[in-house]
This record gives structure tokens, sequence and C-alpha cells, in this order.
């Protein structure tokens, strides 16, 4: 037997391997399930071909004729305005939620439900599919119910259809017991005093009172329709599966005569077979919004932080000279900032956001839409009802802070081959960072993002839509973002000796006890930290566009992770080691990166003052005579 003082000799060193051999356990772990994850996306798209190419070479004396699918006829049947409704429809759309028209396929969405159909709806997220199921509602007999995942969200709903008199109620745990009983009462009433009711999925699986007047309801006529909104929610296949959502089965059992709408962003043909299933829908049809917007043109574009605003002044007086454009920033600050530093320069731009007095938001808008000011300088406020089709420019002062919000934002543009320009900061990661620390899925939803931006060979179309869990193919790009249009523009380094050197920077902080911020690593490594520092690193001669995205990638792949400091006022972003740091201890790993070319700055800038009324991209193009290129380590 060991004695103590050989355990506490042995067993350290033990204990060391073991946590060694679990790291790597972990890592492969997670790798693996980031392979499995692509090769089932990947599995999903050659599915979704292969049913393509099998019902297009269907044998016409095949044994099973091909179930009669939605075609393009029915489509453009029901995308007509001569039904009995349309007329009621059209004076509600326009009285009622005040909008002028139909965005693609909310008026074959609400036709198809309005003949009763069952149907499934895929709309991008902010294209407006709430509007599919309320408007049904405010002109059928009855109320509809509408399933909906989450307090908060069905708040917000109630609070913009109180706000447009549209009535509405909810049924939850903080209702009052005099409420749910007026409320119980109202579902049977013929007169119906609301037309909408929400409830989250659980409340469905536990209240049997609500069952049975729902029931009752459903006896009188007065159950016009079922509404599942985030419907993905029902299976385990989609991102976000939600166990009370597998009992809603039930609806559809009880009440097969009332036509059911589910609705979601995201989902895969194969996550939709399996909510049909779970649902007990028959034959839904189904109707797919692309998420594409072929006429968009998106670019990203290193921010080099003082002269950002005065890019942006150059693009709009120069490229966009009396077109009308949108400015997003970070915060309420900047935006007062950035407008005043936009009007300084002669723009007629104004800074719009959450605090400012409905009034004057108004007013902002209005000088917009009428083109008396140019440019909005605008937070993500900034964004309910916008529709003006000349919107030439969405200009991203600081990234947004998830691949959802930029597709969103950037979708403001209007119709006329808008630029969608991103500016890619390194401090705003972090920045953003510190904001989202909260939110569940924040970090890495802005990981998304932040890859989105630091990706150079990948069509960014190609980026959202695998983001989307959309089936893609990269020649629908047309060429129309900054990647397709550069080709290769971009080599391919071994970065292992640059990331073992700033990791040792890291690592050598923690080992006096410090922590450093990304920016602090940077100029650490550049040689411009605290003398004490300086002794021990390896000073790089990478300039700082380098620097910072070789840091960026580092900690995209798990080589750096964030640690986070909170003080009473304020969060803290610092570097750590990540869980793929100890690697690098192997001699033969080896990391490699796709970077940009560099273009020498003063050649990019005076080709893009003379390409004045071009494309963004044409003034850093190759074409262009633009030769001084600097490939980059
Ligand atoms: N036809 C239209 N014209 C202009 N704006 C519209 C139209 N239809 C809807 N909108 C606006 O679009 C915004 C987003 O709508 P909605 O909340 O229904 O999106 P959603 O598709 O449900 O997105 P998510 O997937 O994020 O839930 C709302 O501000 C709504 O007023
Ligand atoms: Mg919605
Ligand atoms: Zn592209």
């Amino acid at each position: 037997r060991l004695s103590a003082v050989e355990k506490t000799l042995i067993i350290p060193t033990e204990l060391d391997s073991v946590e060694a051999e679990l790291e790597m356990v972990e890592l492969q772990i997670s790798e693996l399930l980031e392979k499995q994850t692509k090769l089932n996306s990947r599995k999903n798209k050659l599915l979704q071909i292969l049913e393509g190419a099998c019902s297009s070479v269907q044998p016409s004396g095949s044994s099973k004729p091909p179930k009669p699918s939605f075609s393009k006829q029915d489509l453009q049947h029901y995308e007509e305005s001569d039904f009995s409704w349309s007329k009621e429809v059209q004076a509600k759309l326009c009285n009622v939620f005040q909008l002028s028209k139909f965005r693609p396929l909310q008026r074959a969405a609400i036709n198809l439900s309005m003949s009763g159909k069952d149907l499934f709806l895929v709309m991008p997220t902010g294209r407006g599919k709430s509007l599919c199921y309320q408007l049904p509602a405010l002109c059928s007999k009855g109320f509809t119910l509408v399933i909906a995942p989450l307090v908060s969200l069905v708040e917000d709903q109630l609070m913009y259809l109180k706000s447009i008199n549209v009535p509405a109620v909810t049924l939850n745990a903080s209702s009052t017991k005099e409420d749910s009983k007026q409320l119980l009462a109202g579902m049977t009433d013929k007169n119906s005093p609301f037309k909408l009711l929400y409830v989250t999925p659980e409340k469905i699986a536990k209240s049997k009172l609500l069952m049975s007047k729902l029931e009752k309801a459903y006896n009188m006529g007065l159950l016009a329709r079922i509404a599942v909104d985030e419907v993905h929610c029902c299976s385990q296949w989609g991102h976000d599966f939600r166990p009370d959502y597998k009992l809603l089965g039930i609806l559809k059992r009880q009440f097969p005569k009332v036509p059911l709408v589910g609705l979601t962003a995201t989902a895969t043909s194969n996550v939709l077979k399996d909510c049909q299933k779970i649902l007990c829908v028959q034959e839904p049809i189904t109707l797919t919004a692309p998420f594409n917007r072929p006429n968009l043109y998106y670019e990203v574009r290193f921010k080099h932080n003082e002269d950002c605003t005065h890019q942006i002044a150059e693009l709009i007086r120069e490229r966009y000279k009396n077109q009308s454009g949108i400015v997003y920033v970070f915060s309420q600050k900047d935006a007062e900032v950035v407008a005043t530093d936009l009007q300084k320069r002669n723009i007629l731009a104004q800074p719009y956001h959450a605090s400012m007095e409905p009034s004057d938001k108004s007013l902002v808008h209005q000088r917009w839409s009428s083109k008396k000011i140019q440019v909005v300088v605008a937070t993500v406020a900034f964004g309910m009802g916008i529709d003006k089709a000349d919107v030439r420019f969405v200009i991203h002062h600081t990234i947004s802070k998830s691949i959802e919000n930029y597709y969103q934002e950037s979708g403001r543009a209007g119709r006329h081959h808008p630029d969608c320009i991103v500016f890619f900061g390194f401090a705003d990661i972090f920045r953003i960072s510190t904001m989202v620390v909260m939110e569940n899925t924040g970090q890495q939803k802005l990981q998304n993002m932040v890859a989105y931006c630091q990706n150079v060979d990948r069509c960014r179309r190609a980026m959202m839509a695998i983001h989307f869990d959309e089936v893609w193919n990269d020649d629908e790009c047309n060429q129309m973002c900054d990647v397709c249009r550069h080709g290769n523009d971009y080599i391919t380094t071994d970065i292992t000796k640059h990331a073992r050197d700033v990791v040792a920077i890291v690592e050598m902080a923690s080992s006096m006890d410090e922590k450093l911020t990304p920016l602090k690593v940077c100029d650490a490594w550049m040689g411009k930290g605290p003398a004490k520092h300086r002794k021990t690193i390896k000073v790089t001669s990478l300039s700082r566009v380098e620097v910072e995205s070789i840091i960026i990638h580092l900690l995209l792949h798990g080589y750096f992770s964030e640690d986070f400091s909170f003080t009473p006022y304020t969060t803290h972003f610092y570097l750590k080691l990540g869980r793929k740091a100890a690697l690098l201890k192997n001699g033969n790993h080896s990391i490699t990166m796709k970077m940009r070319r560099k273009v020498s700055e003063s050649a990019a800038e005076k080709s893009s003052a003379k390409v004045k009324g071009k494309r963004p991209a044409d003034s850093d193009d190759r074409k262009s005579g633009v030769k001084k290129v600097k490939t980059l380590l």
C-alpha cells in the first residue's frame, strides 16, 4: 500500500495526465459533434436534391402515381385577389394594420388559410409571418387560437395588437382568476369579444378547463383557426425542441375541421415532415419564401476605427449621392455621434434610437421617407414597419449581434440593387460580446456573425444559407457579394508559429495573475505593451489587421476563449486559453488560415474616389487596375 506521502507525490501526476486525456476526449467529442452537424446538413441537402431528381424522372406507368403536390399554378390561383373575402382582407390590411401592400407569399398564405387548408409557412425572420394568421383572424367568425413558445413573445404581440386596436388576449400563469373566468366565458360567446387567444403549449397540455372550453367553442363553430408559431419546436431535429410542443397533436385530433397554420423561419423538409406527424396534420401545403434576396449586394470591409465614419461619408457623398440609406450603429450614443459627424460633412443625416420621444422618432422616419433627409443613423430600434423601396444602401457601422439580425437589418434595403456593407471592427466584437453576455446563445450567435465577416473564401449568401439551413447552390449569387466577385482574392497561410507566440503571451500573463483584454494582447504582441511584458514576448512584425485577424481566428476556433469579469458598472472581456490551446504543445499540430490579400490602402482609396457610381467592390477589384497587392504574412 502507498504511504500518504507517496500518494501526494504520485496522485497529482496521474491526475494531470487524466485531466489532459479528458480534455482530449472532450475535444474529440466536440469535433465529432461538429462533423455530425455538417454531415447531417449535407445529408439533408442530398436528400432534397434526390427528391427533386426523382420526381422529375417518375416513369409515367409506375404503379404508385406521385402525390399531387402544390404546383406553381395552384400557387398562382391563391395569389389572386378575387376571393369572397379579398375585399375585406385588403381593407383590414390598410385600415387596421396600416400596411399598403403584401409581401411575397403573404396573400397566398392568407387565401389558403381562409380557404380552410392546413398550411406550413416557412419565411425568413422578420418578413411578416404573424400577419398571415392575424389578418385571417380578423376576417373570420369566432377566434383564432395561437400557440407561441414564450410568454415574452406573446406579450410583445399583445402590445402590438393593442396598439392597433385588435382585441387579443392570453391565458397564462399570471392571469387572475377573474380574468381567466371572463376569458373562458368569451370563448363561447357568439359575439367573440376577442379575435385572437394566445397560449403557450404547456397551457394546452395542462389545462383541462381550457380544452373543454375549446371543445365547446369548436362545436359552436367559434374556433376559427389554429396557428402554431415557431412550429419547428415540435421536432427534436429542429434547433429549438420543446417537449410540450410534442403534445399539440391533440388539437388536430380533437378539432379536425379547424385549419391549422404552422409558422417558422427555419425548418428543413425533414423537420417539417416530423412536425406534420407530431401535429397530426394530414396533407398540409408548405409555402416556402426563399431567404435569398437576389438584388442585394453584400460586402464586408475592415474597419480602421477613426476613419470609419470618414469612409462612410465618402461613400454617401459619392456613390450614393442623393440616394436614401440607413447607417446602423451599436448604441444610442453612437447614433448621435455618427449623425453629428455626418452632418459636419454636409450630409443630411439624423439619429434614431429608442430613447427619443415617439414624436421625434416619427418625424425622422417621415423626413426620411419623403427624402427631406438622406440618411437615418439608427440603432436596431429603427426597423418596425420600414418598407421604403428606394433604400439604396444599408451600412453597418458596427457588426450585428447575429446573422439573423444582420439578415433582417440589411433586408431593410429596397428593391433597386442596394448595397449592404458591414464594417468589421476588432474592438466591436468585444463590445457586443459583453452586451449579449446574459443571453443563452448570445456568444454562439455572435461568433457566427464574426465568422461571416472573417470569411474570405465562401459566398456570403452561402454562409447565410447554411446558417438558415437552406439548400443552396453557389451560382445563385450571381457575383452579388464581395467574395464571389473577387474570386480567389485570398491566400492560405500556416499560422502555427504565430499562434504559439500569441498564446504564449496570454499564458505568460495568466502566470503573472494578470488578465489581458484582446486589445492589450494585440498591443503586447506588437511590442507596445508594458515593459515588464516585453522581455518575454516574441514581438511580431505582422500588421495590426493581421494580428487582429489571427486573434479572431484563434478565438473562433477554440484556441482562445472569452473570460468575462463583472463589476457593478460594466462587464470586461478578457482572453483566456481555449480548449484547443493545449494542442499547440504538440509539435505536429498545425493551424492554417485563409486571409484576404491586403490591397495597398492608398491605392484602394485613390481608386475608390475614381469609381463614382460604381459598386463598392469595384474599387478594390483586381480588374480596376489596382496592382499593388501585398500578400499578408
Ligand atoms: N406587408 C407588409 N409590409 C410592411 N411591413 C410588414 C408587412 N407585413 C409585416 N410587416 C412588418 O414586418 C415586421 C415583422 O413581422 P413579424 O413579426 O410577423 O415577422 P416574423 O416573420 O414572424 O419573424 P420572426 O421569424 O422573427 O418571428 C413587423 O414589424 C410587421 O409590421
Ligand atoms: Mg414571428
Ligand atoms: Zn456570393
